[in-house]
């Protein structure tokens, strides 16, 4: 799909060498005739279908991510159980409407003009213990729930997860990791919705997950995770150890602020944090309108107050043009950019 002529993708990513993680939003139908709808009409209206209830052109996408930026939303919906996230899917696509899914909002950065679609926040929050050390958790849940509770009851593998501010499918999508540990390893399965409505669960054994990638990030056929079950060990040291990891986090990273947690992945090949590089380049406190990079840890961008999306998108192509004139390495977006209206445009690709 080709942008749209009333919306420009902000200069700052039309500079050759800017470089921006894809947004993967889900589109409707291809044989589905598209419907001609104005931004945010209907403003402040509900839909009611079958039960769910559809918020119109009010719900502000600011209140819906940790970086507090983006304007309004078309559609807004919660659900709560996957009868409910199948049914607004479902609608979405009988009705040519684009979704996204999401948790907490911890790892986007929507945009100031809003979003031409539907989000569907996912309120899935339910846990169960299978047996000693399985967890079977709704997608939901909040990671830094799972990881403090699992480590108080003696269970090793997501002590990292304390002060991890997503969801447990967010945290699967991106395959969340800290302190050496990462969400895959202690996964035993996923349970997710095809966009045709199908369930299908993968063991872990079937899925390839790499730092900050997993298979549902390239699923063309992936509407949305639903539940994730957890194989974890005994431990001693578990809850000890969930606490060290939070104190450090408390020391090295801006707790509190309004941020979305680390920008940028870390090179690996290159053997360098992304953060080193952007503290060598000068840039700790750079600041773009109210977008400043963190004096305390430089790969985290904070939201001093009233920061929009085109601070935040200027400040990411000034620090990635700054390292890769001082370096020569081209830093890579972890947070993911909602467009306001393009569909599955690779924005990595070229200006
Ligand atoms: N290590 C750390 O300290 C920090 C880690 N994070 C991590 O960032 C991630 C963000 O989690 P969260 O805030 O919940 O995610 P978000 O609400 O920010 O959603 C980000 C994207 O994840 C995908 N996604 C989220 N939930 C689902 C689902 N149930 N099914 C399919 N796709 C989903 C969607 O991608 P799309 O639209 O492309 O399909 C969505 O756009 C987590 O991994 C979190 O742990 C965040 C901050 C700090
Ligand atoms: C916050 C996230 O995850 C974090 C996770 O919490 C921490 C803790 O294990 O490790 C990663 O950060 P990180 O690589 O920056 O880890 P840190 O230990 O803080 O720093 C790495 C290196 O960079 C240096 N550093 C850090 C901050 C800074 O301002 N300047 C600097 O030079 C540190 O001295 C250290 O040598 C994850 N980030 C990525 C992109 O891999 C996230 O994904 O959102």
């Amino acid at each position: 799909m080709s942008p749209s002529p009333s919306l420009s993708i902000p200069p700052c990513y039309r500079s050759p060498g800017i470089l921006l993680h894809a947004p993967r939003t889900r589109g409707p139908f291809p044989f589905l005739c598209s419907q001609s709808r104005s931004f945010s009409k209907d403003q402040g209206q509900t839909h009611n279908c079958k039960g769910l209830k559809f918020i119109r052109g009010k719900k502000q996408l600011k209140d819906l991510s940790t970086w507090g930026i983006g304007g309004p939303c078309n559609y807004f919906i919660q659900v709560f159980d996957q009868t409910q996230l199948v049914s607004a899917i479902r609608f979405c696509r009988e009705h040519s409407i684009r979704f996204i899914v999401i948790g907490k909002g911890s790892n986007c950065l929507f945009d100031d003009v809003g979003f031409d679609g539907c989000v569907i926040l996912n309120r899935i929050e339910f846990l169960e213990k299978k047996e000693p050390g399985i967890y079977r958790v709704g997608s939901g849940f909040r990671f830094n729930r799972l990881g403090v509770q699992c480590s108080n009851e003696g269970f090793t593998g997501l002590e990292f997860a304390g002060g991890i501010p997503g969801t447990v499918g967010g945290a699967t999508y991106m395959n969340a990791g800290a302190n050496g540990q990462e969400t895959a390893n202690a996964i035993r399965s996923v349970e997710f919705v095809t966009m045709d409505g199908k369930f299908l669960r993968f063991s872990r054994t079937d899925l390839v997950f790499g730092y900050r990638s997993s298979p549902f990030q390239v699923m063309e056929e992936l509407a949305a995770i639903i539940a994730v079950t957890f194989e974890l060990q005994h431990s001693g040291s578990a809850k000890r150890r969930q606490h060290e990891y939070m104190e450090r986090r408390r020391m090295s990273q801006p707790v509190g602020e309004q941020t979305a947690g680390s920008v940028f992945r870390n090179p690996l090949d290159m053997g360098v944090a992304a953060a080193e590089l952007i503290e060598k380049a000068g840039l700790k406190g750079f600041r773009v309108g109210g977008a400043m990079v963190s004096k305390m840890h430089a790969n985290f961008f904070i939201n001093c107050g009233g920061a929009t999306s085109q601070d935040m998108l200027h400040l990411l192509a000034v620090v990635k043009e700054k390292v890769d004139q001082k370096f020569g390495v081209q830093l890579k977006e972890e947070i993911i950019y909602i467009h306001p209206e393009i569909t599955d445009v690779d924005l990595n690709k070229d200006g």
